[in-house]
């Protein structure tokens, strides 16, 4: 299956200069989805993790579903003030503004070993929020992964954790 044949470039959204890489178009083609899990999983697998972790929102279209296809628990990584309770918080640049992410306190327990999923890394900002937060809360972070990658960003260069991705872009 040829994931890149099922994912749009949107030109100057959402803001102009940026090409968005438009996930809706696979997930919202049976096979194609099924496909990228598919193959989400058997990258995934060999880091043997005791949890899934998914960054909102387009993170989890693709984390919770995996974490069913291995049979794991599932961790919300949310925008800010979603989550109930006792909160770990950290601000990051995204490629088109700033936000925040957000994990609860008692998510993680010392020694879990979390593989951390988003739909895609860009400058890497967001998934390096999402693994400072994960190690802060506990957890080993065997893995850091993502259906698209683009290359040119250099995102990977932040990350402190190994990243794998389905797809990558160099432009
Ligand atoms: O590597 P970075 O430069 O940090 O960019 C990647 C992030 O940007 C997008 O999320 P966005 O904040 O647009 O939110 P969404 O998933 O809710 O659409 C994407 O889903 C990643 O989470
Ligand atoms: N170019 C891009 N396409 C889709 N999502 C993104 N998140 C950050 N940069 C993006």
């Amino acid at each position: 299956m040829d994931l890149k044949a099922h994912i749009r470039g949107v030109p100057d959204f959402p803001k102009p200069g940026i090409l968005f890489y438009d996930i809706c178009t696979l997930l919202r083609d049976g096979p194609a989805f099924r496909a990228a899990m598919t193959q989400l999983a058997d990258m995934v697998r060999p880091y043997k993790p005791t949890m899934l972790a998914g960054i909102e929102s387009r993170g989890f279209v693709l984390a919770a579903p995996l974490a069913l296809e291995l049979g794991l628990g599932f961790i919300l990584l949310r925008k800010p003030r979603k989550l109930p309770g006792a909160t770990i918080g950290y601000n990051y640049a995204l490629e088109y503004g700033t936000d925040r992410l957000e994990i609860q306190a008692d998510a993680v327990k010392k020694g879990d070993r979390v593989v951390l999923l988003d739909d895609l890394l860009a400058t890497g900002g967001t998934m390096s929020a999402g693994i400072k937060l994960l190690k802060e809360a506990g957890a080993e972070v065997p893995l850091a992964a993502g259906l698209i990658e683009l290359t040119f960003l250099n995102g990977r260069a932040r990350l402190d954790a190994p990243f794998q991705a389905l797809v990558s872009y160099d432009s």
